[in-house]
């Protein structure tokens, strides 16, 4: 089996907004239910596992979206690294064997070709991630504000999601960060700690994170390209 884990639990302080930003409309329908649409279409997507906050767990259905594939709601975490363990936690009870899409529920512009690409390149590397190559020039900022050094751009990359792994490796990975107290904001931080590196793949720039309201406008854009 193959899940998609849809993680959107979070309380979308950034964006300022009155209800949590994946609920916001985007071209007229939820970023959250743009993106479950994206993953409900895909064919290497068995099953979805959506995570969100409490408060908003039967809100969901007022949203008037109900997916082809079978869908599972799970109540989020305080910081992301919890929605998704607890999203993981099910998944592994219902398949261990399975493998998992870890995705933002606010990057709704995802191609379904980055899905495919994710899972087939996780089947045959462990794990997999998207993302881009920066198009700025990357500098190091000292605490005192000034600089203290230029990158080479040429061994850095913006990692998107989705992330593609193996159920129980990733769920164990996740269980052991917890134990040692460590917070991470991405799922191949926590991968590479304790098994191996991660192959990474080109993404395209429109999958960007919904995050602040130029985001949204960005995406508006986007959307008529
Ligand atoms: N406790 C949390 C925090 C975040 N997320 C999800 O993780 C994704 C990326 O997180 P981010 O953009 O940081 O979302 P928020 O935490 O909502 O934003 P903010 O930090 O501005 O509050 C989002 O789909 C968000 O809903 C989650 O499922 N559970
Ligand atoms: C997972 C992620 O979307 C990869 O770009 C990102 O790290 C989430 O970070 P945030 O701080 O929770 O926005």
């Amino acid at each position: 089996m193959v899940y998609g884990l849809i993680v959107s639990g979070g309380k979308g302080i950034r964006m300022g907004s009155e209800i949590p930003k994946q609920f916001l409309p985007l071209g007229g329908i939820p970023v959250l239910i743009r993106t479950l649409m994206i993953f409900d279409a895909c064919p290497q997507v068995d099953a979805l596992v959506l995570v969100l906050p409490e408060a908003y767990l039967e809100y969901f259905d007022t949203l008037g979206y109900s997916p082809n594939k079978p869908l599972y709601r799970v109540k989020a975490g305080e910081e992301r690294q919890d929605s998704v363990r607890h999203g993981l936690e099910l998944i592994v009870e219902l398949d261990p064997e399975s493998l998992v899409l870890i995705h933002d529920g606010v990057r709704p512009l995802v191609s379904p070709e980055v899905l495919e690409t994710g899972v087939r390149l996780a089947m045959i590397h462990g794990a997999a991630a998207c993302g881009v190559k920066p198009k700025d020039t990357v500098k190091e900022m000292g605490s005192d504000g000034l600089s203290a050094g230029t990158l080479d751009r040429a061994k850095l990359f913006l990692i998107h999601t989705p992330q593609v792994f193996q159920s129980a490796q990733i769920l164990s990975a996740h269980r052991k960060i917890l134990l040692e107290g460590i917070p991470v904001t991405d799922d191949t931080t926590v991968f590479e700690r304790y098994y191996y590196p991660v192959r990474l793949f080109e993404d395209s720039y429109a999958n960007i994170k919904i995050t602040t309201v130029e985001d949204l406008i960005m995406a508006e854009a986007l959307l008529k390209v």
